[in-house]
């Protein structure tokens, strides 16, 4: 198991002057903050920031470092963070071992028998050769999940990743979700509406003002 730790200092965002999202947490090995509030509260804005592609109609200060280094003023694609939203944004063209294997660090050994052993932990075994496509909903999730965790994260994001599915889905989706960020000891954040979501996700919950 890997063990990271991702610190927000003194972040503050403003648009216009005003101030919009202000935050200081650290979020430990396996911990889920959860940030919920109203709609154009900041949520998407500060998972934007944090992610490396925050809109220049921003102001942002403050510092965010992933296992002590600043990763602030890294570019999104260096910043060595996960992203799961509420699509799973599998690639068409790919099948899903392509799909897996295309955000796999480069020289990861044995690529193959990871992708093999992740299906296997979803219940997806002998799934690598199928066209996305003719996934259902909840096998799409798992391919996306299983994608982000092969990528080798050191801290991941979570924008409303259970919106789109059924509530039997969506109860065994959470599960499976903060099981396995919990046992990478990935710290993440979650943004969401459901309060059923933060209480799934088991960490502390901020709630961003109006
Ligand atoms: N590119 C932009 N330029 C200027 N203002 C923006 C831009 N993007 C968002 N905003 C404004 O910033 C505020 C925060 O928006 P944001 O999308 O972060 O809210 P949110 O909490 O994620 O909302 P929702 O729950 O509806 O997704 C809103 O007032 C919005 O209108």
């Amino acid at each position: 198991m890997t063990s990271h730790r991702l610190d927000l200092e003194n972040v503050d965002i403003r648009i216009d002057g005003q101030p919009l999202v202000a935050l200081d947490a650290t979020i430990g090995p396996g911990e889920v903050l959860t940030v919920m509030g109203p709609s154009g509260s900041g949520k998407s804005t500060l998972l934007s920031f944090l992610a490396g592609f925050l809109d220049s109609a921003f102001e942002a200060r403050g510092r965010v470092a992933l296992d002590g280094r600043d990763i602030t003023v890294l570019p999104a694609e260096e910043r060595g963070i996960g992203l799961l939203f509420q699509d799973p944004l599998l690639f068409p063209h790919l099948s899903v071992a392509g799909n897996l294997r295309f955000g796999m660090p480069r020289h990861t050994p044995d690529k193959s028998r990871r992708i093999a052993q992740a299906l296997d932990d979803v219940g997806l075994e002998g799934f690598g050769d199928r066209d996305p496509a003719t996934l259902s909903g909840g096998q799409k999730a798992r391919v996306a999940l299983m994608r982000l965790l092969l990528s080798e994260p050191r801290a991941v994001l979570l924008d409303e990743p259970f919106s789109k599915l059924d509530t039997h889905l969506r109860q065994e989706m959470r599960e499976l979700v903060f099981d396995h960020l919990h046992q990478a000891g990935l710290p993440s954040l979650l943004v969401t509406h459901d309060r059923d979501d933060a209480a799934a996700a088991g960490g502390r919950l901020i709630e961003l003002a109006d």
